[in-house]
């Protein structure tokens, strides 16, 4: 306990209340501002915890007596100046408690109170001894060339990454003799040394100098069609951005991280890339933010949370396939990377480059009617590559067989005598989606979820994709006791079973037929591994989503989606928008290079106004219709939208909290649009049963007056404490 006359740290704890808490200094150290951005170990009931100092209150004389701070944790403030800025802003766009953001802007390790890392790279240099033996050392050989290359001067691992296979062998044969030693060095201090690329045509060259004249904060839109040579103009933009001696921040989607793109980047750029993503362990990914942090990374490619990565140097944001899902947070903190990336460019007073082939209708919205943002095209492929063409398949009344016609069998017959390979695409992982008694109509449903369980293993397992939940699959049906027990549909699965059959192992000629989905790639790199295995030879992909961007596959030829008609009717208002974006995204994967492409949409409405709409205008003709709607329904980016989610065990409270909640938001007088509440779209899941309450307005600014007039008395609320409830501000998924 504390003397009453000491100044009160306010501390942002992580936890679910909407406060600041309030304890004694550690020691009688004078407390100065410096104090605000660092973090400190509290007591905080029987538990301790980690927490930010978000305030330093002057000594108030008859304040109670407060629990001491246990101990200061850095020496420096991990937040300050802009991103804390940032992160306050964040806090109060989320209502979400500060505390909490604090620690969703943290990597793990550091979140748990851990010492900010050891930053230093690692190099290797060439010892003297080295230097006389090495014309002793046998000609052509690796430890040779890499003598030869160190003696030009020290180079740094990441450089012997991109420049020899397994430099490390030949290194530590060098160094077994004293011949070569490992030197930690300031990451800052090493040289760069880029490699050129291909000479940018007069579009990308115009994008280049756009971003080279921009001044301060620029949002910019680079809408460029699959394959126009966005990289190339990021690449050109960072280069620039290093030179003049600022950070880059490049944010890409989770499934667009792959190691081909991270040797692209280093190489090109010549200096060390760091990446942050969800596939590194807690220690690097603590390696990647302190580095930043202390400006020694110049370069960051990551994921969502990559947002969060200090930039005391900031030169540049780039946030590639800006439509893509994975940038919004789907629990804790739900925040959209790359709406965040926007603010902290406005803050950091850098241009932010949103590039994609199929821009979200808020950004589109925001580059064209708004004129908010600058707006540069990439209207044709680059180097020789055509677009690809596309034909939709009627299969009306067609027999197929795993969901495939008999015309898209001879399709990619065709493409793999001429040489080519062949993507199949299907959005659905496992066998198939429903398991079906053919005599009594029973099909296997989610104990836990109201939703049917995915058929797996050839038929052997069933899993529902919601929860989780696994168990063998019956060998009778439980309710007639029949053995006609059918899976219905196909999933990639069964799709790659008939696909192996007819062209696979045993088949004359013979082609690879590799699956790609979550299932079969759960390992790191497996998904490289296939590919790599596969190299330009004529074989079969058939892939989920994984496979829709981010590849570069020159020698894909035949496109074929399979099993889209679920989208059309989905009453989700996003799902046109999703659709439109995966059908281009996947059919940009064709066609590629010097190879023509072409892609086959196999559908059962054919005459369907967004299939007509896309094939014949492309994605800007879909855009321009969607927004005339989205306008009309009064739906974003025309309207702001906020969710109020709640679930328990049972189905009433959640029901409740919300009624309650509604008129809270209507005590606060503010016009808004309230829909609901109502039980969500998968009203149970994981045996919990879930209601929501839509708010919706024209403007922000009367959607968040309304929120933070009544969130104090929905958190007081009684019913309250029954649910677990949480508030989405710009929800993407209304479920
Ligand atoms: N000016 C150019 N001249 C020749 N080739 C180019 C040029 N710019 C890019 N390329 C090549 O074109 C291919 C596609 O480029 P890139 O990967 O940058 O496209 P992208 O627009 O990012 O693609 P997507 O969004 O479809 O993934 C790459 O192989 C790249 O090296
Ligand atoms: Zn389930």
């Amino acid at each position: 306990m504390s003397s009453p006359a000491a100044p009160v740290f306010q501390v942002a704890l992580p936890l679910p209340l909407p406060r600041l808490f309030d304890y004694a200094a550690p020691d009688d150290r004078p407390a100065g501002a410096d104090e605000i951005g660092r973090r400190v170990r509290v007591p905080f009931g029987p538990r301790e915890l980690v927490g930010v100092v978000a305030a330093i209150d002057p000594p108030a004389p008859d304040a109670p007596a407060l629990r001491a701070i246990l101990d200061r944790l850095d020496d420096r403030p991990l937040f300050h100046g802009e991103l804390l800025d940032s992160l306050r802003w964040l806090a109060r766009y989320t209502h979400a408690p500060l505390g909490e953001v604090l620690a969703t802007a943290l990597p793990a390790a550091l979140r748990r109170g851990e010492a900010l890392p050891d930053t230093h790279a690692w190099a290797w240099r060439l010892t003297e001894a080295g230097a006389t033996a090495l014309p002793r050392l046998r000609n052509g050989t690796r430890p040779r060339r890499l003598a030869e290359r160190l003696r030009e001067g020290e180079r740094d691992e990441d450089a012997l990454d991109a420049w020899m296979d397994d430099w490390r062998t030949a290194a530590r044969a060098l160094a077994k003799r004293g011949h070569a030693e490992r030197v930690a060095v300031p990451a800052s201090q090493l040289a760069p040394a880029p490699q050129p690329g291909p000479v940018p045509n007069e579009e990308q060259q115009v994008a280049i100098d756009t971003l080279r004249a921009a001044r301060g904060f620029a949002p910019l839109l680079l809408d460029g069609v699959t394959g126009s040579g966005k990289t190339e103009v990021y690449l050109h933009a960072i280069a620039d951005c290093l030179a003049r001696g600022r950070q880059a921040l490049v944010l890409v989607p989770e499934i667009g991280l792959t190691p081909q793109l991270l040797a692209r980047f280093r190489a090109r750029l010549g200096v060390p890339v760091h990446a942050s993503h969800s596939g590194l362990n807690d220690g690097e990914r603590a390696r990647t933010w302190a580095a930043a942090w202390r400006g020694e990374a110049r370069v960051v490619v990551g994921t969502r949370s990559a947002v969060f990565t200090p930039l005391p140097d900031a030169g540049l944001i780039v946030v590639d396939e800006e439509h893509d899902g994975s940038y919004k947070q789907q629990d804790g903190i739900r925040y959209h990377a790359r709406d965040f990336a926007l603010v902290r460019g406005k803050a950091l007073e850098v241009p932010v480059l949103l590039g994609s082939a199929t821009p979200s209708l808020e950004t589109l919205h925001n580059a064209t009617t708004g004129s908010r943002y600058g707006y540069l095209r990439l209207s044709h492929r680059a180097g020789e590559a055509k677009p690809p063409a596309v034909r939709i398949v009627d299969v009306r009344k067609r027999p197929l067989e795993a969901g495939l016609s008999a015309q898209m069998f001879d399709a990619i017959r065709a493409a793999l005598d001429a040489g080519g390979q062949v993507l199949v695409f299907k959005n659905r992982r496992g066998y198939a989606p429903v398991l079906l008694c053919h005599d009594c109509g029973w099909s296997a449903q989610c104990p836990r979820c109201d939703s049917p369980m995915t058929v797996h293993a050839h038929g052997r397992r069933l899993q529902c994709h919601h929860c989780g939940h696994r168990k063998p699959a019956p060998p009778a049906c439980p309710d007639c006791a029949s053995l006609g027990l059918q899976p219905q549909g196909a999933g990639t699965e069964r799709i790659e079973e008939v696909l192996a059959a007819k062209f696979g192992a045993g088949s004359h000629p013979d082609v690879p037929v590799l699956r790609i989905d979550r299932g079969s790639t759960q390992r790191k790199d497996a998904l490289e591994t296939l590919l790599a295995g596969l190299g330009a030879r004529p074989g079969i992909l058939i892939g989920t989503q994984m496979l829709a961007k981010g590849h570069d596959l020159p020698n894909l030829t035949l496109v074929c989606v399979v099993g889209i008609d679920e989208g059309l009717f989905s009453a989700d208002f996003r799902s046109h928008e999703k659709l439109a974006q995966l059908l281009i995204q996947v059919a940009g994967r064709a066609g590629r290079a010097q190879r023509a492409g072409e892609v086959l949409l196999q559908t059962h409405h054919p005459e369907h106004p967004l299939l007509a709409t896309l094939i014949e205008g492309g994605y800007h003709a879909f855009a321009g219709d969607e927004l005339a709607q989205r306008e009309a329904a009064g739906f974003p980016p025309l309207a702001h939208l906020a969710l109020l989610r709640a679930e328990a065990k049972h189905a009433e409270p959640p029901m409740a909290f919300l009624h309650a909640t509604r008129t809270a938001l209507r005590d606060s007088g503010l016009a808004l649009d309230l829909n609901g509440p109502m039980p969500a779209p998968m009203p149970r899941r994981a045996g919990m049963h879930r209601a929501q309450l839509l708010l919706s307005a024209p403007a922000r600014g009367a959607l968040h007056a309304a929120l933070d007039a009544a969130l104090p008395a929905i958190h007081a609320l009684p019913d309250a404490r029954k649910v677990r409830w949480s508030l989405d501000v710009d929800p993407v998924d209304l479920y």
